[in-house]
């Protein structure tokens, strides 16, 4: 039976190659790119129908920044179908990154290099602001809205008889120490992207567990360090043509170096072929690309722990229940 694909933020980088990865590996698949800009989704739509002529491809207009647009396209959703098999959560933001270069010229010397290429741990720090909802921005683009989705999508993806898999795309400069309970929304530091994507990890978990018995199940993957919109907007482009052959490089000593959104997607694309059931709740799918060239995806245990993810799970659902009467 043909399987409904949802992709937030398809239209560049590893969800854009994700879809190019689904159709080709089963020509059936009916996508549905949820982008924020509609010129973009024309743009990777016709793409992937000229690589994939009469592939199914729906367009759907989504910012997952606006309370508002959630609301809308997940309504549009359900007018629309009947059941959603995938939900990829892949839409990212790090806006204003800021590289401290003496922490990396440090750390290019110490044991921990391989350490900092693969999470950039101490690295990035970012300016994040407040939106018209009145929340941060990175916290709703990254996890809020992204949650929000899930719960209006509930009839579409919990029904007897059916499994769905709800897979966010984290990363491994998810860090336990920039996340902080008392500070979901990471107004107070300066690592709002590390913090939700710590949040995504947690957040995953209490879905598992608050939701396998209705058939959702939920993942997290690391796409490794690749080159995309959001990763050359770090540097300036001058920067990133100088030190790109020192990239390739350190792509032979570490295998989190995938580079190409293609091979980011490895991951992406691995957990469309599993089982759900079989998945671990408690591991990040990570995205791993050979010295020699070979994708491969890998599970590595998170650090989290269950009552940090109810803790997180509850303080959503009284967030929601806020913004929604705001509304
Ligand atoms: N690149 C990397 O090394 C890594 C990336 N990731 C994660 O991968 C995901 C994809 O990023 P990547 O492909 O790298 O970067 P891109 O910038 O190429 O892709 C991000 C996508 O998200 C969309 N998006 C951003 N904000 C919104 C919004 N408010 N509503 C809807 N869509 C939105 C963008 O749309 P638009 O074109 O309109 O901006 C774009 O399509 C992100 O979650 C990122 O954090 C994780 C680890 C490493
Ligand atoms: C090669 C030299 C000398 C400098 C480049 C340093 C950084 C710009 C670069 C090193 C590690 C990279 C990295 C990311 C961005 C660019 C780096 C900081 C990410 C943070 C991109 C987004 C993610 O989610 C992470 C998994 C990446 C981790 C590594």
């Amino acid at each position: 039976m043909e399987r409904l694909v949802i992709v937030t933020g398809a239209n560049s980088g590893i969800g854009l190659a994700l879809c190019e990865r689904l159709l080709t590996e089963d020509t059936g698949v009916h996508l549905c790119l949820a982008c924020r800009n509609m010129q973009r989704a024309e743009a990777a739509r016709s793409a992937l129908q000229a690589s994939h002529p009469g592939a199914h491809v729906d367009l759907l207009q989504l910012d997952v920044g606006s309370v508002q647009s959630v609301l809308t396209a997940a309504q549009e959703l359900r007018a629309r179908y009947s059941k959603v098999d995938f939900l990829y959560l892949n839409a990212g933001i790090m806006p204003n990154p800021q590289v401290d270069f003496k922490a990396l010229f440090k750390g290019l010397f110490s044991r921990n290099v391989i350490h900092m290429f693969a999470t950039a741990e101490g690295l990035l720090t970012q300016q994040d602001r407040v939106n018209s909802d009145g929340l941060q921005e990175v916290f709703t683009t990254n996890l809020f809205g992204h949650f929000l989705l899930i719960r209006e999508l509930e009839p579409l993806l919990c029904q007897s008889d059916h499994t769905s898999s709800v897979i966010w795309t984290s990363s491994s400069n998810a860090r336990r120490s920039a996340f902080s309970l008392e500070d979901i929304q990471h107004k107070e530091g300066k690592e709002p992207y590390s913090s939700s994507k710590y949040a995504s990890d947690l957040l995953s978990l209490a879905l598992n567990q608050h939701m396998n018995n209705q058939g959702l199940y939920s993942s997290v993957v690391c796409p490794g360090m690749v080159m995309t919109n959001l990763t050359y907007g770090i540097l300036p482009p001058f920067f990133w043509t100088l030190i790109m052959p020192i990239m390739w490089l350190i792509r032979l000593f570490t295998n989190t170096f995938t580079i190409t959104p293609f091979n980011g997607a490895e991951a992406l694309h691995w957990l469309f072929l599993q089982k759900p059931q079989s998945l671990d709740p408690r591991s990040k799918y990570h995205s791993l690309t050979s010295g020699l060239g070979k994708n491969y995806t890998q599970p590595r245990k998170m650090d989290v722990d269950d009552l940090m993810s109810k803790t997180l799970y509850l303080d959503l659902i009284e967030l929601e229940k806020e913004v929604r009467r705001d509304l």
